[in-house]
């Protein structure tokens, strides 16, 4: 852990000496109670043997845990327990099993683990890790008015005219298109929640949560967690303590641009409804500043606190997953041209090519969808999803689950099942038609959301975002490799990101308009 080489080598020495013995000491206690359990003849789910103290921490891949724990599956089977150091994990490892205990289950199985840098370093306001109980109770009903199915329709324009946004930019800037698919999607929380448009380039309030963001992900670490568990003096220690001090600097400055993150576009609206201005009806905040009025003042602060965390959250939640499903679809359409030839004249049929696709198109469009599909699947971008915990003891097929146990659903394993998908690396959209050349049931949108009370609230305007933002890329645009000095194609070998989303990071590529696309009839397919 990069402070600790900062702090003096005593300290250092201390300071490992004190986690080992809060290990210890947890661990005692746990044997003692589970042994009660144990005796009556329930066993923990397979898993591997457990080291003393570590667990099998030093035998999962840290960058990409999903890898080990697919691996292990055929070992382990569909439910598997790990320890990781003080921590009991069960890891389902098939859509069957998430949904028999995180959706049949889910009055059990939809707390978030404890997780001890989530306040300190301001994601507190981040209602993706609160307990369950009321106070998430409230932010969810916040969510799912606004992001419900059919409420989310409201939407659909801004996202189609923000998609044809992307392809003006990528014609001005083809080199940025990471950037573009993020401002895609930054934009389409923006507006949704606070009526706001973000600029292209250099947005003050899209740097304001990105910045959060990255001054957050380092306290959000394992490593740190286990620390601040053991060690919660660590985020009080003075100034004057060089290194160790480091700790509390860096909470201090993730919390404060976390309480800046929720309240700057939370009072530019405010500011905005005094002066009586119009703003689209739908709109997340106004819509819930509305439905405050009726409350009595106390009820009305709670549901105040609720919905600017709501808001942060949404943003949190909507960008990274977006636009890295987006920077997929472009990897792979990259890596397979026949992939994107085969859409384009599926839409020239369908559309022919003097309009863009709208939304009304996507039922003729089966092999779009296919790609939309095989998009989320291929590279999912949140392989383990969020962790559930469990509220009280459970018994599942003759296994104990002990009370706590935080429990990962491994969306990765599911997309890799072999027995659903042959040859699970290659990207091939074909998977998901039938002879027909219709769709089949298969849907990994089944299982890439999530599962029970806690599947992603957004996951209907996502899928609209995603859509619109693949079709009309397809439309418009040529994805080919991009050439070397002598004119020949660069090869390369994809890698990936593994931050708050699984993305593929910028690879080189040749991103063009189609012959008869130009920036005017865009333009113009925006109305400005
Ligand atoms: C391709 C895009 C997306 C994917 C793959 C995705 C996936 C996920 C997953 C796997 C979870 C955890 C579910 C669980 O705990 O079982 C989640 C939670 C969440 N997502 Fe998404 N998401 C996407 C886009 C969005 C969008 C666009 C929004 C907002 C409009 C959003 C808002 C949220 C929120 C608020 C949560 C936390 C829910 C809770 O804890 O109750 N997500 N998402």
């Amino acid at each position: 852990m990069e402070w600790l080489t900062a702090a003096s080598q005593p300290s250092a020495i201390q300071l490992v000496a004190l986690v080992l013995s809060a290990v210890v000491t947890v661990d005692v206690v746990r044997r003692f109670t589970r042994h009660r359990i144990e005796r009556q003849g329930y066993s923990l789910p397979p898993g591997p043997t457990p080291f003393p103290l570590l667990g099998s921490a030093l035998s999962v891949n840290a960058q990409e845990p999903w890898l080990t724990y697919t691996a292990w599956r055929a070992k382990y089977g569909d439910v598997m327990h790990v320890r990781l150091l003080d921590i009991d994990v069960i890891v389902l490892n098939s859509q069957s099993a998430a949904i028999e205990l995180l959706e049949k289950r889910s009055q059990l199985y939809s707390d978030r683990p404890f997780i001890a840098t989530v306040e300190p370093y301001g994601h507190g306001a981040n209602f993706a890790f609160a307990r369950y109980g009321p106070h998430w109770r409230l932010c969810r009903r916040i969510v799912h008015q606004t992001f419900r199915a059919e409420a989310a329709l409201a939407f659909r324009p801004m996202q189609l005219r923000r998609a044809r946004q992307i392809v003006i930019n990528i014609i001005d800037d083809p080199s940025e298109y990471p950037f573009h698919f993020s401002t895609f999607a930054s934009a389409m929380a923006m507006s949704s929640v606070y009526d706001y448009e973000p600029k292209p380039r250099d947005d003050p309030m899209v740097k304001l949560v990105n910045d959060f963001l990255d001054a957050s992900f380092a306290g959000l670490s394992p490593e740190m967690a286990v620390l601040v568990k053991a060690f919660p003096f660590l985020l009080s220690v003075p100034e004057w303590i060089p290194g160790l001090s480091r700790v509390r600097r860096e909470a201090n400055k993730s919390y404060n641009l976390g309480i800046a993150a929720m309240e700057t576009p939370y009072q530019w609206l405010q500011k905005r409804m005094e002066a009586k201005e119009d703003i689209v009806t739908d709109t997340m905040v106004f819509d819930h500043t509305q439905r405050m009025e009726n409350l009595d003042s106390s009820c009305r602060a709670e549901y105040e606190k609720a919905l600017k965390q709501t808001s942060l959250t949404i943003f949190l939640g909507a960008t990274q997953t977006t636009s890295g499903t987006l920077m997929t679809f472009a990897l792979a359409m990259v890596k397979n041209p026949r992939i994107w030839k085969r859409a384009q004249a599926e839409i020239d049929a369908v559309i022919g090519t003097d309009r863009l696709p709208e939304y009304e198109d996507r039922p003729s469009l089966p092999y779009v969808d296919a790609i939309v599909r095989e998009s989320l699947r291929w590279q999912p971008v949140g392989p383990m999803g969020i962790p559930h915990a469990v509220v009280s003891d459970d018994i599942y097929k003759g296994y104990y689950i002990p009370r706590g146990t935080t429990v990962f659903a491994n969306i990765w394993a599911m997309s890799r099942d072999e027995s659903r998908y042959p040859d699970p690396d290659a990207f091939i959209p074909e998977k998901f038609l039938d002879s027909e050349g219709n769709l089949n049931l298969d849907n990994p949108a089944d299982f890439v959301f999530g599962f029970g009370r806690r599947i992603c609230p957004g996951r209907h305007t996502a899928d609209a975002s995603v859509w619109s933002g693949i079709v009309t890329m397809l439309a418009t645009l040529d994805f080919n490799a991009a050439k070397d000095v002598n004119g020949n194609d660069i090869e390369f070998e994809a890698k990936f990101a593994n931050g708050i989303a699984h993305h593929p990071v910028p690879f080189p590529c040749n991103i063009t308009p189609r012959a008869h696309i130009t920036r005017e009839s865009l333009e113009q397919s925006l109305g400005t």
